[in-house]
């Protein structure tokens, strides 16, 4: 059965709109950003409930409030609550908004027309997928007789196609494909949280390249960034090559970030920056494995500012306490 439904904003997207090749740029933006936006939100109010475990609120009267309200659409009176989440908010009113949040952010369709427009995001006319600029980098060090010219095992993290260079060039084989969702039905895709992926027990289940596009900048708190930068290891053998892409602002408009503390912070964790590439509106890394032990100082456990302005974002990467 076909299912047609309507984003947050009323365009038909998704899957199933075969015929629905492209949507505007604006269009995609605005459903990435309302998708991240809800999560901030989530975890803000989660925050304040004092657990970050959403399941404990499933049952609770507000919660079904809040979830039915969306349920009705969107609702301007929640709407503006919502954009001024405080201490001052009563817990039932917390729970509700999570009710509201929980509705529009677990709704498949709202998860396929996110990463539809992701995947849009990725559209060559609009620079192409990010994986291009690693495999040019990987060929570079080739000819440099930096890297050997055996066929790496990869894996990608946030993977929303199998036709991205990472996958077609023929440098990485095989490409492991994982997403938290899949809601697009992509095939070669294994819906899997990397979080969650079994540590290999062998180097056969180790790869010799983690790719993580956009993905670091998706997870919501800085902890939780850390922990996935550090698991990072139990899953890398050989060259150890970590290639992360985030937006240009987590580096260059953040208070407590920036690239001489994210390639610090790098190398407390083992990894040496070889490349990094700053386009106009994402930035691109490449780290090594340098053979060393991680080494966490406290720097890292704790936000540090590093910069200060009206408009800075709080973006940062921590590492949980030893
Ligand atoms: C903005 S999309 C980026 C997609 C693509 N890699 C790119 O560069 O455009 C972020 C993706 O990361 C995925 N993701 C976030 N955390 C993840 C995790 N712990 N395990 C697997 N996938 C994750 C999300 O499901 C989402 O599809």
């Amino acid at each position: 059965m076909i299912r047609k439904s309507r984003s947050i904003t009323g365009k038909l997207v998704g899957p199933n709109t075969a015929n629905l090749k492209r949507i505007k740029p604006e269009l995609a933006r605005k459903i990435i950003r309302r998708y991240h936006f809800m999560n901030q939100r989530k975890q803000k109010i989660c925050s304040l409930l004092g657990s970050k475990d959403v399941e404990m609120y499933r049952k609770h009267l507000s919660f079904e409030e809040g979830w039915n309200a969306r349920l009705n659409g969107v609702d301007s009176v929640v709407e503006s609550v919502l954009r001024n989440i405080g201490t001052s908010n009563e817990r039932d009113a917390l729970i509700k908004l999570l009710g509201y949040i929980m509705k529009e952010v677990e709704d498949e369709m709202g998860l396929a027309n996110y990463q539809f427009a992701s995947r849009m995001g990725q559209d060559a006319n609009r620079g192409g997928d990010s994986s291009k600029i690693l495999v040019q980098w990987i060929r570079e060090l080739i000819d440099e007789g930096k890297l050997e010219r055996n066929r790496m095992k990869a894996l990608e993290i946030g993977s929303l196609s199998k036709m991205n260079k990472i996958s077609t060039s023929g440098i990485f084989e095989p490409v492991v494909r994982i997403d938290l969702n899949n809601s697009n039905d992509n095939e070669g895709i294994i819906r899997q949280d990397f979080m969650k992926r079994p540590i290999p027990t062998g180097e056969n289940g180790k790869f010799d390249l983690i790719s993580c596009s956009l993905v670091l900048n998706f997870v919501a708190q800085a902890i939780d960034r850390g922990r996935m930068l550090r698991r990072f290891k139990d899953f890398l053998k050989g060259s150890k090559l970590i290639f992360i892409v985030l937006p240009l602002p987590c580096m260059d408009n953040s208070r407590y970030m920036d690239t001489n503390h994210f390639k610090e912070l790098m190398e407390a964790l083992g990894y040496d920056k070889i490349r990094y590439y700053k386009a106009k509106k994402l930035c691109y890394f490449l780290f090594k494995g340098n053979g060393e032990r991680e080494r966490q100082g406290k720097k890292f456990t704790k936000k540090l500012k590093l910069h200060d302005g009206p408009n800075m974002n709080n973006f940062t990467v921590l590492f949980p306490d030893m």
